[in-house]
């Protein structure tokens, strides 16, 4: 694969923005065009150094892409198409980061450009939204769907896997409607959950607002992606919708059951739901790639019992590197006892490493 190619991105927010930093740091000499809706981001890209070229519509300059990101929400991902058809070269690939892959597909057909399309979805991300919370190792270590349209040449999907892979994600090509299916139960229900038990504890809450000071942990860690974008969601749930609404007829059913158990005062039935729960969510891993929020933890050598946390801990400090957590862990994986220290981001992760080696810690990333 050639390393000076040119991408282009419409849209460049969370997702594209991520996107165009990372193809920036792995591949320098690669030339980056994009056109957002507002200025203002492409000026912030520019000023960055994310992209090279900024563009107030879908222009000329789009027809030298190699590669084209579609990176706005779903819908506006499909109304592109149109505009890009006459522009785009036989070789370039055309991709999406969209959340919903059937859509996009059949415009694709529709408008007769399968040999260009491959569909993609990155199934990493977070509530946030906008640029300045893009980074580059957004998508290491996640999932990288692709959905290749049934006349995309092999060639070209090798390319395309290899691009994903050299940006530290990792590739996995799926049929489109399986893709919306999968992403239906384990993305899209778990945002209409979050977002309607969210509302319905603000409009149970009392007039003192009791509930909202007394939310805690459980309520909070499942709640998280509440606050997602609605322009965005919204277009995802309407593309979606098919789907949608036979995961969410099946989990109404199982809310119903659970219901009818407490009703009949049924502990066996309550007992099994939160055991089967219990066994499969343990089998998920919180480090394995996905769109479970990724973990940065290290783990050093105890230097001594009762000072080692301060000590570590106020080297990190007065180094500028904040701690999300940290505590002594004792199992079969170390001989003795170690330190895990977990931080908010990669960066801060590798700084760590780095730092506490100098002062000679032995350090292990897991
Ligand atoms: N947020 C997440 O965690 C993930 C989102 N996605 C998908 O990625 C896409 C982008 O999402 P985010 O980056 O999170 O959103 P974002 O809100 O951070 O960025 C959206 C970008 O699209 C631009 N945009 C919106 N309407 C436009 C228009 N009419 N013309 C040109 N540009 C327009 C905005 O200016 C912004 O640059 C969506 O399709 C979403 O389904 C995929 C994986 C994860
Ligand atoms: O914040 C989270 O945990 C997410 O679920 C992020 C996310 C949002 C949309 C996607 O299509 C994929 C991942």
């Amino acid at each position: 694969m050639k390393s000076d190619f040119t991408a282009g991105f419409i849209g460049l927010g969370l997702i594209g923005g991520s996107i165009a930093r990372a193809i920036r740091f792995f591949y320098p000499d690669a030339r980056l065009i994009a056109h957002t809706r507002s200025r203002s981001t492409l000026d912030y890209a520019l000023d960055e150094n994310i992209i090279d070229e900024a563009y107030d519509g879908i222009s000329e300059a789009f027809g030298r892409c190699d590669y084209i990101f579609l990176c706005a929400p779903v819908e506006t991902n499909a109304s592109c198409l149109e505009r890009l058809k006459p522009l785009i070269g036989a070789d370039c690939i055309l991709t999406d980061v969209g959340s919903t892959k059937t859509d996009i597909h059949e415009k694709v057909n529709v408008l007769g450009m399968q040999k260009n399309f491959i569909g993609g979805h990155p199934m990493a991300g977070s509530e946030k939204t906008g640029i300045q919370n893009s980074k580059r190792h957004l998508i290491e270590n996640a999932y990288y769907v692709l959905t290749p349209s049934e006349e995309v040449s092999q060639e070209m999907l090798k390319r395309m896997e290899e691009l994903a892979s050299s940006l530290k994600a990792i590739p996995l090509i799926l049929d489109y409607h399986e893709h919306d299916y999968i992403t239906a139960a384990i993305s899209h229900l778990p945002h209409i959950i979050a977002s309607t038990l969210v509302n319905l504890v603000r409009d149970s809450d009392n007039e003192k607002e009791t509930m909202r000071t007394m939310a805690a942990g459980g309520f909070k860690d499942i709640t998280r992606i509440a606050s997602s974008s609605p322009e965005m969601w919204e277009q995802i749930c309407s593309a979606n919708r098919d789907n949608i609404i036979k995961v969410l007829d099946n989990y109404i059913n199982s809310l119903i059951s659970v219901k009818f158990a407490l009703a009949e005062q049924d502990a066996g039935e309550i007992y099994n739901l939160f055991s089967a729960s219990r066994e499969y969510r343990n089998s998920i891993s919180d480090t394995s790639s996905g769109p479970l929020k990724k973990v940065y933890a290290i783990y050093c050598d105890m230097v001594d019992e009762a000072g080692g946390i301060a000590a570590l801990s106020t080297i990190l400090a007065t180094n500028g590197i904040s701690i999300k957590n940290i505590g002594i862990v004792h199992n079969r994986e170390f001989e003795e006892a170690v330190l895990r220290v977990e931080f908010y981001e990669k960066e801060a992760e590798e700084k760590a490493v780095a730092l506490l080696r100098r002062y000679r810690y032995t350090v292990y990333e897991r």
